[in-house]
């Protein structure tokens, strides 16, 4: 549920980013709206880069950032964009790591029927702050028993049938 408060913005992370040469004049990436989980990308392209059906593009956004250890930064697709266009981001979620200092870049594909424009400033992608687990392995012998066991890949049943594809009530 979302709490009726006002968000603490005293809460938020503190992240510190760079605007690079060719990001001037743009926006650094902002939310939408009060509870949004991204941040709109806007690209840094000096000319319009125009995406052919099925062509693929890094697109640069014009800006740099150093996030805290144990947080990764996920470029993720606009729906907008995808429905309307067929156009996403190809290696989604892209992965951006806490000791990553260079410019952030979005690549996107056209699964679209047509040619697709990216403008100077438009708003390709978002950008998901996040925590991650980094791990250390503990080599088991067995592992503990679960109710799913090996099960998996449709195991539970899709539509209807079982992995067996004979089906199931
Ligand atoms: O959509 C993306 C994905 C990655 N990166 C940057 C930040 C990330 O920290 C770095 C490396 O990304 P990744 O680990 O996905 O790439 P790789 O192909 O494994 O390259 P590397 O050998 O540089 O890690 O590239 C982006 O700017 N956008």
């Amino acid at each position: 549920m979302i709490p009726d408060a006002k968000p603490d913005a005293s809460a938020a992370l503190a992240v510190a980013v760079t605007r690079l040469p060719n990001g001037a004049g743009l926006d650094l990436p902002s939310y939408a709206t009060e509870h949004s989980a991204g941040m709109d990308l806007s690209a840094a392209v000096s000319d319009p880069v125009v995406l052919e059906p099925g062509a693929r593009a890094l697109i640069p956004t014009g800006f740099a950032l150093a996030l805290p250890a144990g947080y990764e930064a996920q470029v993720r697709p606009r729906s907008g964009l995808a429905l309307r266009h067929g156009i996403t981001v190809l290696n989604s979620p892209g992965t951006i790591d806490a000791d990553y200092r260079g410019e952030v870049g979005v690549i996107l594909v056209n699964h679209g029927e047509r040619p697709f424009t990216v403008e100077r400033g438009m708003r390709i992608a978002q950008l998901v702050i996040a925590p991650y687990a980094r791990v250390a392995w503990s080599l088991a012998e067995t592992l503990e028993e679960s109710a799913r066991g090996a099960g998996g890949f449709g195991s539970t049943g899709t539509d209807g049938a079982g992995a067996d594809g004979k089906g199931r009530d």
